[in-house]
């Protein structure tokens, strides 16, 4: 499941994860949930979490969300264990660029892009949430987001390399600082 927080906080994040156990309660609390298929169960169970922050956040919950509607965006993303390019390449990336949200058929790549316009147009970070149990698609999905995210951002004036290759560099830092061999 890929959620679009859009400018939350990363503290507002660790909320939302210290809230997590509520979502498994959801199950104990009300028994018939946990007979619905996954994807059911799943729906059903979110939409009780972000109800309850909803209402019992209080002063971290984005006052420009209102109390009770969630402004962003939820992807509901299955894992095809199996190789899909033409669902993943550059032709796709072009077809999302710049596309309004939910025009076109629903994909990663469509909350990625609504992600980096509002980076660029609002000036503050953004955030997305990928969640999911063990086997998801999470660390697949947070690639994807990645390779359209460098696609999106291109390069910067005066330097050759593209995001991509900085980020990976960046990657390789931390890799000698916190994984010494
Ligand atoms: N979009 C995708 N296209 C093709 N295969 C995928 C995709 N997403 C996931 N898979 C397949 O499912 C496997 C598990 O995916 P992934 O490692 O992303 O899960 P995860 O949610 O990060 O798991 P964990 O929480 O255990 O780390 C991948 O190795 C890959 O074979």
């Amino acid at each position: 499941m890929v959620i679009f927080l859009g400018d939350f906080m990363e503290e507002k994040i660790e909320v939302l994860f210290r809230l997590t156990p509520t979502y498994v309660g959801c199950g104990l609390i009300c028994p018939h949930i946990v007979n619905c298929s996954v994807l059911f169960e799943a729906i059903i169970s979110w939409g009780f979490l972000w109800s309850f922050i909803a209402q019992h956040a209080g002063d971290w919950y984005p006052t420009d969300l209102g109390s009770s509607d969630f402004k962003g965006s939820i992807l509901i993303a299955v894992n095809p264990f199996t190789k899909l390019p033409h669902l993943y390449n550059m032709h796709m990336m072009d077809q999302y660029k710049g596309a309004p949200f939910g025009e076109l058929s629903p994909h990663v790549f469509s909350v990625a892009d609504a992600s980096y316009r509002a980076m660029m147009n609002e000036g503050r970070s953004q955030s997305i949430l990928v969640s999911g149990e063990s086997g998801a698609g999470k660390t697949e999905t947070t690639k994807l987001i990645m390779q359209y995210l460098t696609y999106a951002g291109g390069r910067s004036a005066g330097d050759d390399r593209t995001v991509e290759q900085q980020i990976l560099e960046v990657s390789d830092a931390r890799a000698v600082i916190f994984l010494p061999k």
